[in-house]
């Protein structure tokens, strides 16, 4: 077991005293996956806990747009361009519905978005890995949006109504971004030898930080209990990780592709692909801050917020122009 600072500050949900009649309704609306809807009573754990989760979630589609949108101006042709642009501003958009749903908790946009820049809230940890060639585009298409959908389609359960409906579309959407990143991959690893090269090589560099993407084992994941209990989680983490290697090792072999794992091996008993050890302390380390391009990604995220301050005071001007209009 590995035991970094994170894990000892990392504070399990537990629930403040609550009313015994309220939480023991709230559990049982929630065993009979009844959604709770915003105006629900909620114990203040639940509560905490999805706005942190949501929270999360939120800002890892926005910081998400910035690997790939990287290389918009480099795709190789426009079709590739159009493709890309509109996949780049769908994350924008799952960044804005999950912040719309986050919201409905209590905590504003505004707080959301200083606890990403002071470095107070997480996002996914595979976004603070560079984008080096075209390959790896199409390895966050296959791998990144493939372990997002893998961890999302049960989200769809969840028991926070908006949440599991903000999952729907998501979905769908991260759905067609799998495939176009898969495309890429099987075109490249059709192509020249140099081509296949680059793609083997973009895998070897994505896949043990996409095993990474589902969070720490379950043994060391302080939140899973809890958070199964609530439906808000409705698979482990290490089940999600399992789930998806086995529907991607296939799809690697497919288009002539190398694992760069020497200890995966099919198990016939498990029915599944026994896998080698992460890197937990990478894992670890790039959580708190120190992965490859952290501090290129907050910065870029810092100076957009800064730098488009004037587009929000003028939207906000313009809204109360108008509602001035309409109460006179
Ligand atoms: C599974 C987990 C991520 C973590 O389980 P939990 O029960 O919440 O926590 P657990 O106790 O297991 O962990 C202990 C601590 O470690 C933290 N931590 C763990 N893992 C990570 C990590 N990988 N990165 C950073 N931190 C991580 C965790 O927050 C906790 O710290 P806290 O207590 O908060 O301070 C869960 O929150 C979830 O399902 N979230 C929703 C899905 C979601 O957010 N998806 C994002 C990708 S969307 C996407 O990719 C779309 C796209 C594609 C392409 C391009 C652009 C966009």
């Amino acid at each position: 077991m590995y035991t970094t600072e994170l894990q000892k500050s990392a504070k399990p949900a537990v629930a403040p005293i609550e009313d015994p009649e309220k939480l023991a309704a709230f559990e049982a609306r929630v065993a009979a996956d009844e959604f709770i809807e915003p105006k629900d009573w909620m114990p203040e754990a639940y509560r905490r806990t999805l706005t942190r989760q949501i929270s999360q979630h939120a800002h890892s589609e926005i910081v998400g747009m910035l690997p790939e949108g990287n290389w918009i101006t480099r795709a190789p042709s426009l079709r590739r361009k159009a493709i890309l642009l509109a996949k780049v501003q769908d994350e924008a958009g799952h960044g804005l519905y999950l912040y719309s749903a986050a919201e409905t908790l209590g905590t504003s946009r505004q707080e959301m978005i200083e606890a990403l820049h002071s470095g107070k809230a997480k996002y996914s940890t595979i976004f603070n890995y560079p984008t080096l060639t075209w390959a790896d585009i199409g390895a966050i298409g296959w791998l990144v949006d493939g372990a997002a959908i893998m961890n999302q389609v049960p989200l769809q359960r969840t028991s926070y109504g908006p949440y599991a409906r903000a999952m729907v579309r998501v979905c769908k959407e991260e759905s067609f971004h799998q495939r176009q990143g898969y495309e890429i991959c099987m075109t490249l690893a059709n192509g020249t030898p140099e081509q296949k090269r680059m793609m083997q090589d973009a895998l070897n560099r994505w896949w043990w930080p996409s095993l990474m993407m589902f969070g720490p084992p379950d043994a060391d994941s302080p939140n899973t209990a809890q958070s199964m209990r609530w439906r808000i989680k409705r698979d482990t983490n290490d089940e999600l990780r399992q789930k998806f290697v086995d529907i991607t090792v296939p799809q690697a072999d497919a288009i002539g592709l190398k694992v760069p794992d020497p200890d995966l091996k099919w198990n016939d008993e498990k029915g599944g692909y026994d896998f080698g050890e992460i890197d937990w302390e990478e894992f670890y380390a790039v959580v708190k801050g120190e992965g490859p391009v952290a501090k290129e990604r907050m910065k870029a995220r810092r100076d957009a917020w800064e730098n488009n301050a004037w587009v929000r005071e003028a939207a906000a001007a313009y809204a109360g122009k108008r509602a001035k209009r309409e109460a006179a």
